[in-house]
């Protein structure tokens, strides 16, 4: 069993030891409670959850063109495997921020949680700690904040910032997740509004309307001051400027020194996709990028977030860190992502799907089986270093 403990004891994980409890386990008569290949979970997900959350969670915007644009991506890209090259050593490890992740992974921030699992984000964080990977907490968690750090003993945490109207719940926000032990900060950018969802739309299913994701506002001083009576006096009077106040489409990049005053670990900025962004995040002291197109969940035909990756990287990556999400499903798609530029990618849907589906057993099995999958595809295509990929280990398909 690999070690629980954070720090530097991550490096000695064992990534490759899935696979062999898994057939273990078939001796004894036991078969996995969920899919090994996790583009299946989708699929099994819409079979066991209720329509709306699962229109919410597998939902892109418009006729999910951009959804498809990541798989599409992802796809026309292929590896080419080398070999004879020594690969019985392999090492996950990957720097980036300043710190030191046992494998280039982190569960991207997904909130309201609860519509999937009651015991949501601190069974997600449980996970990700267990199996030493970062977990980014959403704004709009379905959990406050410090119960979710709670949960995670010392596990990495990530915060990832809603950027709303009010400063004064901002920088309570900020405080609050660094009391909590909150070491990165995620800004949402591709956000200030919630795109045309039609998988919502038919349903008229948002969370929000039904309370789910506002644990961190209504729990918060700050946004308690802005309302008239207390959250419990009034509940759809709190409902209601939570909306009106959770993202601001006012905000501009002279905005962002704000943040770098009011919080003095690593800024990262998630939804760039184009270079000239990145390169004013870098202007901007910002030390990484996320390019992400929110799963294809903000602008319907919005280019795929691997076609943009290798300019984001060639336009800063000597400058700052670039992570990589959005249809990220497989062990070879961590691969393609890497090998392009990105030195860590989030998790998103697949992950949810798995705690839907099993609670923290189901999100810790996403984690083991997507990184398992991915060390196999390092040594099985002749490498052994997560670090060590590069754009010569692919070729187009097209
Ligand atoms: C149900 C759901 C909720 C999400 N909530 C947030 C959020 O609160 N904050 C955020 O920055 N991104 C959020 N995202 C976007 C993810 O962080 C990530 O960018 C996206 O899921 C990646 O695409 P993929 O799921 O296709 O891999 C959410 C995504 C889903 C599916
Ligand atoms: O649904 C989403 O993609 C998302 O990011 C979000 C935005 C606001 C509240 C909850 C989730």
């Amino acid at each position: 069993m690999a070690s629980l403990s954070g720090g530097s004891a991550e490096a000695a994980r064992d990534w490759s030891a899935y696979q062999f409890e898994i057939y273990l386990n078939g001796v004894a008569g036991i078969v996995p409670r969920m899919p090994t290949d996790l583009t299946r979970l989708e699929e099994v997900a819409g079979r066991w959850l209720a329509p709306g959350p699962v229109g919410y969670v597998t939902g892109g915007a418009g006729n999910g063109r951009t959804v498809q644009a990541n798989r599409a991506a992802l796809d026309r890209w292929q590896i080419v495997p080398r070999m004879l090259r020594d690969v019985s050593e392999r090492d996950l490890t990957v720097e980036v921020l300043g710190r030191s992740l046992p494998a280039p992974l982190a569960l991207g921030p997904i909130g309201v949680l609860s519509i999937v699992h009651p015991e949501a984000e601190p069974a997600a964080a449980r996970a990700a700690a267990a199996q030493g990977v970062p977990y980014a907490l959403s704004s709009v968690s379905s959990t406050p904040l410090e119960q979710v750090a709670a949960a995670m003993g010392d596990g990495e945490r990530w915060f990832q910032l809603y950027w709303g109207k009010d400063r004064e719940v901002t920088r309570s926000f900020l405080g609050r997740a660094k009391a909590s032990g909150f070491s990165v900060l995620v800004v949402t950018l591709d956000t200030p509004m919630l795109s045309w969802r039609p998988h919502d739309l038919d349903q008229a299913y948002l969370p929000f309307l039904r309370g789910v994701g506002t644990a961190n506002y209504f729990t918060d001083p700050a946004f308690q001051a802005g309302l008239a009576r207390p959250v419990h006096e009034d509940l759809n009077a709190a409902v209601l400027h939570f909306t009106a106040m959770f993202s601001d489409p006012g905000k501009t990049w002279d905005d962002l020194a704000f943040l770098r005053e009011h919080w003095d670990g690593p800024i990262v900025l998630k939804g760039v996709l184009h270079p000239d962004d990145a390169r004013q995040a870098a202007d901007a002291g910002m030390d990484g990028v996320v390019v992400s197109n929110h799963g294809g969940r903000q602008v319907n035909g919005a280019i795929g977030a691997l076609d943009a990756l290798p300019g984001v990287v060639a336009a800063v990556g000597d400058r700052l860190d670039v992570l990589f999400d959005s249809g990220i499903r497989s062990g070879d798609d961590v691969f393609k992502a890497l090998a392009l530029g990105a030195r860590t990618v989030l998790l998103g849907r697949p992950y949810a799907y798995g705690l839907g589906l099993d609670g923290q057993a189901g999100v810790e099995h996403v984690i083991r089986a997507l990184l398992n999958e991915f060390d196999l595809t390092l040594a099985l295509s002749g490498h052994t270093s997560a670090t060590g990929l590069t754009p010569e280990a692919l070729t187009r398909a097209d």
